[in-house]
Order: structure tokens, then C-alpha cells, then sequence
């Protein structure tokens, strides 16, 4: 079994499997523009993020009643636990859905169905994340926030998520004041494929907890000493990198030198279904092009609990898991 693990940048949409994509179109009576599923996995060929997204938005057509929801996560934490995931912070995106006409009650009703048993059914601990659109404007997110309130006791942090150049973490200051003001943490995608200076803004404007991505940090040595100096978690997702074209080739990417400036550094599959894998295959493809050993993986496993937003005798208990565990 591989090494305990926590996943803490995982978009719930992008675990839809080609199979699964054509099963709740039937099922919804929709028609899918793609002769199989063959087709449809040639159609994972990617030239930047916004070429990702294109696909990411359009498949999600098929997901219109809390059954697609719950099938989508029930399908996601099997494969997570035969990964050796143990807690999951799971990101959603409201907006995609409410503005094709399916309500956040649907959605939130069919994740946590499939959420709450599981502990119990999976071994898997949950956290749910909502994202915001970055390319939308600040009022639909303040509105996507409003909407959540009846539904706060199923969520934990807020984050914002798609296309990133052109879209400065600045934009959201007050959604994110507004969202820790209800309680709710807050994380930040950054530095994905925008530059630095949206990670600085993440962390002084929107007081993000942790930054998804960051792999730009790399680009300002004063950033990375105050990412060190603070030990703000980084969740990092090498397939999705090489695959969205942020990272030429695995065996370059930066993962290694963030950690060797003393980052917290953690590994996740992002929309795992389009890049080419789940989370151990992440940590596998680092061990095979950068050689990544036993004590970086490791010391992987065991940031990610420490990343985590985990009550802190389940969070022992999981680092503890960690340490017993032989190998990777
Ligand atoms: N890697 C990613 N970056 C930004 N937005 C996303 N939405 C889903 N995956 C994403
Ligand atoms: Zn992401």
C-alpha cells in the first residue's frame, strides 16, 4: 500500500473519467460531442491551462442532479484510498454549475452525500473548498459567497481557481475578508502560470493560508524566504504542470529546489482524470525523472498532513501513520 497521504488540491470536477462522462450522459440524456471514450481521451491533449479549461467547463455539462454529484466523489475517494489518501480538502466550483442552471443545493447535497460516509466507507477524512472564478467578476463571487451561507457547516475554506493571467488576486480582496468574517479559511491558487507578484497578493491581500501552485515563487528570492521564513504550505501538482505545459518536462520540474529552499511543500493531482494521474502517481513520477528518495517522499507524506486543515489529534495520528509506515 502506498504511504499515507493527505490531498489538498483536488478539483472534484476534474476527477470525471471519460467512462464516467459518458455514463451520466446517458443517464441525463445528453449527447456528448465525441463518437467513445477513446475519442474523448485523445481530446486530453493540452497547450496551456486555458486549453485545459475549454474541456474542463464543456464536460461538465453531464453532471446535473446530486446522483452525478455523488457518483463523481464516491468514484474519486475509491481511487484516492487505493492511493493512500487519508484526508481529502476537496475544491468545487460553484459558478460553473449555477450558471448552467443547476442550483448549489444539487451540488452541495450530491458531494456531501458521497463526503459524509467517507471516514467510514473509504478510511478517507474530508474538507470541502469552494472556489471562486477568477475570470469572473468580484460580485458574482460575492453573490457565489452569500448563496453558501445555509450550506456553511458542510465547508470549511474558500479558494479561486481558473484562468490566471489577467486576473490579480487584488480583484477578490473583499470577497475574502467577507469569508473569513463567516468563519471560513482561505487558500489561493497563484503562480501557476501568472507571475510572483500574484502570490505576494495572495498572501497580503487575500490572507491565503496556503498557496495552490506557487511553482512562480521560484522567480523572487524574497518570496521564497518569506514562504520559508512562514512555512506557508505550497500544494504543488507536477502531472498537471508538465501536462498544462507551466514545466517543460518532468525532469525539470521545480519541486525539488522549492523544497531545497525550505518550503513547505506538498504534492497533489489537481484535476487528476485529465493529467495523467492520482496522487501516488505523482509522487511515482517524481521519484522516476527527478529521483526524488525515500526521505523527500517521505518528508512529502508527512507535510501534507501538516498542511492540512486537520483537527490536531487526527492530524498526530496521520503524521504518526507516516512515520510507521515502510517506504513510500
Ligand atoms: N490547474 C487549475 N488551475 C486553475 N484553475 C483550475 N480549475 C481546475 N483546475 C485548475
Ligand atoms: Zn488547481
Amino acid at each position: 500500500m502506498p504511504i499515507p497521504k493527505a490531498e489538498l488540491h483536488l478539483h472534484i470536477e476534474g476527477t470525471l473519467e471519460p467512462e464516467l462522462a459518458f455514463t451520466l450522459a446517458d443517464r441525463n440524456g445528453i449527447t456528448l460531442p465525441y463518437s467513445d471514450v477513446d475519442a474523448l481521451r485523445q481530446a486530453y491533449s493540452f497547450t496551456d491551462l486555458q486549453s485545459f479549461l475549454n474541456l474542463y467547463y464543456e464536460l461538465m455539462d453531464v453532471l446535473r442532479t446530486p446522483r452525478d454529484f455523488t457518483d463523481l466523489t464516491e468514484a474519486y475517494l475509491a481511487r484516492a484510498a487505493a492511493q493512500g489518501v487519508r484526508h481529502a480538502e476537496i475544491f468545487f466550483d460553484p459558478q460553473a454549475h449555477t450558471s448552467r442552471g443547476v442550483d448549489l443545493d444539487t451540488v452541495i447535497e450530491g458531494l456531501t452525500a458521497a463526503l459524509d460516509t467517507s471516514l467510514a466507507r473509504h478510511g478517507i477524512s474530508t474538507a470541502l473548498i469552494l472556489c471562486f472564478l477568477r475570470d469572473r467578476p468580484a460580485h458574482e463571487a460575492m453573490d457565489t459567497l452569500h448563496q453558501a451561507r445555509p450550506h456553511l457547516d458542510h465547508i470549511s475554506a474558500v479558494g479561486r481557481d481558473s484562468a490566471e493571467v489577467g486576473h490579480p488576486p487584488a480583484k477578490f480582496t473583499e470577497v475574502f475578508a467577507a469569508a473569513r468574517d463567516m468563519g471560513l479559511r482561505c487558500v489561493a491558487h497563484a503562480g501557476e502560470e501568472g507571475p510572483a507578484s500574484y502570490i505576494w497578493q495572495a498572501l497580503d491581500l487575500l490572507k491565503a493560508e496556503r498557496i495552490d501552485h506557487g511553482i512562480r515563487a521560484l522567480d523572487d528570492p524574497a518570496l521564497l524566504t518569506r514562504l520559508a521564513a512562514d512555512q506557508t504550505p505550497l500544494t504543488v501538482c507536477p502531472l498537471s504542470n508538465v501536462r498544462l505545459r507551466a514545466v517543460d518536462h518532468m525532469a525539470h520540474h521545480p519541486l525539488p529546489a522549492l523544497m531545497d529552499a525550505g518550503l513547505l511543500v506538498t504534492v497533489n493531482s489537481d484535476d487528476p482524470s485529465y493529467f495523467g494521474g492520482y496522487v501516488h502517481d505523482n509522487f511515482q513520477a517524481l521519484h522516476t525523472h527527478l529521483g526524488l528518495d525515500t526521505e523527500h517522499l517521505r518528508r512529502l507524506a508527512r507535510n501534507s498532513f501538516t498542511a492540512a486543515f486537520l483537527d490536531p489529534d487526527r492530524k498526530r495520528a496521520l503524521i504518526a501513520q507516516v512515520d510507521a509506515h515502510p517506504g513510500w
